[in-house]
């Protein structure tokens, strides 16, 4: 891949230890699901603090072309829900790059009549998702994909959904699991979604489902694993407030122990669903001082910035999503790092694991890919274009290391619109 000058973006060295306090934006996670789940509802909601980035906007039009009405004007999102006796719709859906909304939005298509057309941008049609059309087929929906198995495809909605039993192989990401649940308990059987296959990755994405879908009153039996029932019935109206999104926290501590700086970020809770959690441990693990203060969540750096880094030995299976910013600091650590359990990580926005091999070691890092994860030994780095790859988080991982070492030109920086809004803005502004 190519850049021209104007996508590159040098990205700012920390010259001293950064100390700062930082509120981040919403969870695209939670965002994402009390949009879909206020679609679905006995009444009307309203989502807090959601998160306005390219993810959630795409949703909201969605769930909008559906019939549902999201007033996205301020900060506090109002949702009017979908009425399945509504007229008939004639609607298109554009996906973007969000895993989410190709995989979510889908079950919610069955339950208003019309015809719902899926696409997005070029590289989701490589991205996994013929699961969750093969288990909605089975569930009483009709969808014509073309017999491809991805984008783009069509919903032929009837306004309800048969439901049931359904088995599928969801090694390759959560989301499809969540995806059935979300909309199951609309469903005239509800769902009963049983994985078959290699162990699910994130799985604390699919708690984050259930736990919001209990707390709107939706009885969901997970008492085995590798199977979810959800039983027929109304999904509660919710008015709820975001969490910050911790999995975007990542580049913002990563600073901290970059620099040898101690960031804390506001209002991180203390007891949450979310994968970014993990987070307090990784980078306890990698040296960092990690604790609870009374603005939020403090990570302070080795003395000696990322000299005084360890290396980790650490399976992400469960929280893949932290891999880039995670390799990123291994590649700058003292001592060597096997980052394991990630293969499904090359279905995201890119195959990160060939990505982060590519862009880190064209800086120099001593980097082997293996089928599932990364093994990465102390190098020293220099400073070159970091390609992203219209990915997010490999924008974070760039400027992660470009915060350490001079010269690193982080291509396309504006692919970080998906989940935080002015990015770079921010990230320019503690430094
Ligand atoms: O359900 C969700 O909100 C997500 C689930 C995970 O997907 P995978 O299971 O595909 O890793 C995660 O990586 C993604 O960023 C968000
Ligand atoms: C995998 C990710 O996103 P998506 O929701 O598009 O799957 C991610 O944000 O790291």
């Amino acid at each position: 891949m190519t850049a021209t000058h104007a996508d590159l973006w040098l990205a700012p060295v920390a010259t001293a230890p950064v100390d700062a306090v930082v509120s981040l934006p919403g969870s695209k996670s939670l965002t994402n699901r009390a949009l879909v789940l206020a679609a679905l509802a006995d009444g009307p909601s309203v989502v807090r603090r959601a998160l306005r980035s390219r993810d959630t906007e795409l949703m909201a039009r969605a769930l909008t072309a559906l019939g549902a009405q999201v007033d996205t004007s301020g900060p506090d999102w109002a949702v009017t829900p979908l009425d399945p006796a509504a007229a008939a719709v004639e609607a298109e859906v554009d996906c973007g790059l969000a895993g989410t909304v190709m995989r979510f939005v889908p079950p919610v298509a069955g339950l208003v009549r019309g015809t719902v057309a899926f696409d997005g941008d070029p590289h989701m049609r490589n991205r996994p998702v013929g699961e969750v059309l093969g288990a909605l087929t089975a569930l009483g929906m009709t969808i014509d994909d073309g017999g491809r198995g991805s984008l783009p495809f069509t919903v032929a909605g009837e306004g309800r959904v048969p439901g049931g039993t359904v088995v599928i192989d969801a090694s390759a990401s959560s989301q499809f699991v969540s995806a059935l649940l979300l909309a199951g308990a609309r469903y005239e059987r509800g769902v009963d979604v049983r994985h078959d296959g290699k162990p699910i990755p994130s799985l604390p994405h699919i708690e984050m489902t259930i736990a919001m879908l209990r707390d709107r009153g939706v009885e969901v039996d997970d008492a085995d694993a590798n199977r979810w029932a959800v039983t027929p019935g109304p999904i509660a109206a919710r008015d709820e407030a975001v969490e910050p999104d911790l999995s975007n926290a990542a580049p913002f501590l990563a600073l901290a122990a970059v620099s040898g700086g101690a960031v804390t970020v506001r209002d991180w809770p203390e007891s949450t669903t979310q994968a970014g959690d993990a987070l307090r441990d990784l980078l306890a693990q990698m040296g960092c001082t990690v604790e609870r203060v009374e603005a939020g969540l403090r990570v302070t750096g080795p003395a000696d910035g990322h000299r005084g880094l360890v290396g980790l030995d650490a399976d992400l299976h469960d929280v893949g999503e932290l891999a880039p910013a995670v390799a990123a600091l291994c590649a700058l650590a003292s001592t060597p790092s096997h980052l394991r359990g990630i293969a499904h990580i090359r279905g995201h926005e890119t195959d990160r694991l060939a990505a982060l091999a590519t862009e880190l070691g064209a800086l120099g890092a001593d980097v082997t890919e293996h089928p599932d994860g990364l093994e990465l030994r102390p190098a020293r780095l220099s400073g070159g274009v970091f390609h992203t790859y219209a990915d997010h988080r490999m924008a974070h991982a760039g400027v992660i290391v470009g915060a350490a070492v001079s010269g690193v030109l982080v291509e396309d920086v504006a692919t970080t619109s998906k989940t935080f809004p002015d990015f770079a803005g921010f990230w320019a502004a503690l430094l």
